[in-house]
């Protein structure tokens, strides 16, 4: 039978043109697509239901990610303990995921195809085929922009996609291929078809600082859902709470203290005042060849995007957790979106000498997946196990992904075919860039991000151990010392607060965080020269040494 050959789609590409990826808002409930809705709904849910045992169940694909612990679609076993195939703190967070998300779309088109062909087109009239026929075939998986604010009533807002926003949701009939009905939206939510619990085929509960959490009694999975021992009914069966979500999305508490909104973060991504190398766009990892200003990443904001979306604190939800996250159907919508922001950074850096991980100083160690051994270095031929692209059980690597266009889609801000970036007949390059930063600029910037390049990012190093081992946190404020001192509300909560950090016990002793103050957008939080020297003496002293 061989391995799973993960193609991406075929369908619909040309030489010259891919279709795209749509942003999910804009693709549903938009009436041109309300085929592809129902097709790829159905689809969602036969998949959702295959067997948690089968492979290409969605239980098993969501399992690749992390927990269970054990191979997929090769015969392996673990090169580091307890952890599953996902890259993450590592260069090829963005390239390991790009073939995921394929493998998802792929088998999800399969899906539809199929159901296409045995439920429906017998059913339809012959007018009709062709339609359901385009609309399978021109499939591809919409991107979540969580950093694209969107029209809600009279408002603009970061949210949740509407497909994903309720528990039931109308799609057609496959009985007659035009009446409407009602099903249980998986996009909603995943519940374990059998409704079994997830740990009755493998999913381990999930250790977060003192806690474990049950994720193994899971039979839903759950967004912001409060977990108390006397709710844990109902968060097993699974709870999605979407408002609190997009709460967090606007509210947008950086887990590190940057404190930029979404939309400004992710526009700086691509700003090359900020970003000059594939090493410094794709990943947390720290790299001392790094600049200053490199402090900003693909990964770091991504993360935070699964702990909004999850939940924190008391209130816990599957994409926070790395182990888990991928049960929740919105995983691969974001994951998309993450795809797309390393497709735009690779189409607007394409010429640069830095454009991808060649060179050994760029190279780092990884921290052990399942199929990389803790220390392995990184480069563009590691294995991104366990995807293949044959069913020799060749694997992909990130050079085979390098180019996304040859997978079968692309973005909407990436169709260099398209007639308005030709000059006299040929592709002008420069016309293609100009007008994905302006696209950019568009989406994500305020006029406040004019001062982009003035930003004021502090370098701090600190002792981890400067308390002889017990936990602190430590609060960056830039303003007036004395001010703090008569500070009655906690420190937490103080407009001047510019970063914060809980070094976390490691091996190294020493923490360097980045705190961050974007200029010029309040001026009650403008950073001023003179009074940086009060930031220094503020530190000083009291957790053993600061340096800029
Ligand atoms: N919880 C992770 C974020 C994360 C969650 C799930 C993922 O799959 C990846 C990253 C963090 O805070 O860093």
């Amino acid at each position: 039978m061989g391995t799973y050959a993960i193609t991406g789609i075929k369908a619909g590409a040309t030489t010259d043109s891919k279709p795209l990826r749509l942003e999910v808002d804009s693709w549903y409930p938009t009436t041109k697509y309300e085929v592809q809705h129902s097709l790829f709904l159905w689809a969602l849910r036969f998949l959702q239901n295959r067997h948690p045992s089968e492979k290409l169940s969605y239980y098993k694909i969501a399992g690749i990610h992390g927990s269970p612990y054990e191979p997929w679609d090769e015969d392996t076993s673990a090169k580091t303990e307890d952890e599953g195939y996902c890259t993450h703190d590592s260069l090829l967070f963005p390239c390991w995921h790009r073939p995921y998300v394929l493998l998802f779309e792929t088998v999800s088109q399969q899906v539809l195809y199929e159901i296409m062909e045995n439920e429906v087109i017998t059913k339809l009239p012959e007018n009709r085929r062709k339609v359901w026929h385009d609309a399978a075939a021109t499939f591809r998986l919409p991107y979540w922009d969580w950093a694209e604010k969107k029209q809600r009533g009279d408002s603009v807002v970061y949210d949740v996609p509407l497909i994903a926003k309720h528990a039931r949701i109308e799609v057609y009939n496959l009985k007659d291929g035009s009446t409407k009905v009602m099903i249980d939206n998986p996009m909603y939510k995943f519940t374990m078809p059998d409704g079994l619990v997830m740990g009755s085929y493998g999913v381990e509960d999930v250790e977060d600082g003192t806690m474990a959490i049950p994720f193994s009694k899971s039979v839903g999975t759950s967004r912001w859902a409060l977990y108390e021992p006397e709710s844990s009914q109902s968060w097993e069966e699974g709870e999605v709470d979407n408002e609190m979500a997009a709460n967090a999305l606007a509210t947008h508490k950086w887990y590190k203290g940057e404190n930029l909104p979404l939309a400004e973060m992710t526009y700086r991504l691509f700003l090359p005042e900020y970003i000059k190398s594939f090493a410094q766009f794709a990943t947390t990892k720290y790299n001392t060849v790094h600049d200053p200003t490199g402090y900003l990443n693909l990964e770091f904001i991504h993360n935070n995007v699964h702990n909004w979306t999850g939940g924190t604190d008391k209130y816990i939800g599957h994409m926070t957790e790395v182990p888990v996250a991928a049960f929740d159907p919105i995983f691969f919508m974001h994951h998309c979106n993450v795809d797309r922001q390393f497709a735009i950074w690779q189409a607007l850096n394409e010429d640069s000498a830095d454009n991808w991980f060649e060179r050994e100083d760029e190279q780092l160690p990884d921290n052990g997946t399942w199929s990389i051994e803790k220390g392995a270095i990184d480069t563009p031929d590691t294995p991104l196990a366990p995807f293949h692209k044959d069913t020799q059980a060749t694997y992909f690597t990130s050079n085979d992904v390098k180019d996304w266009m040859k997978w079968g889609y692309s973005y909407p801000e990436l169709q260099p075919w398209l007639p308005k970036y030709k000059q006299d007949g040929v592709f002008n390059k420069d016309l293609y860039t100009q007008d994905i930063r302006d696209q950019l600029q568009k989406l994500y910037s305020s006029p406040e991000v004019k001062h982009a390049p003035a930003d004021v990012i502090i370098n701090v190093e600190y002792k981890r151990f400067a308390l002889g081992g017990i936990p602190y946190t430590l609060y960056f404020f830039l303003g007036d010392e004395k001010e703090l001192v008569q500070y009655q509300e906690p420190l937490y909560t103080h407009p001047n607060l510019h970063g914060q950090d809980v070094p976390i016990p490691q091996d190294d002793p020493f923490v360097k965080v980045r705190v961050y103050h974007q200029a010029a957008t309040d001026s009650t939080h403008r950073f001023q020269p003179g009074r940086y020297s009060q930031l220094k003496r503020a530190t000083r002293g009291k957790v053993g040494g600061f340096s800029e």
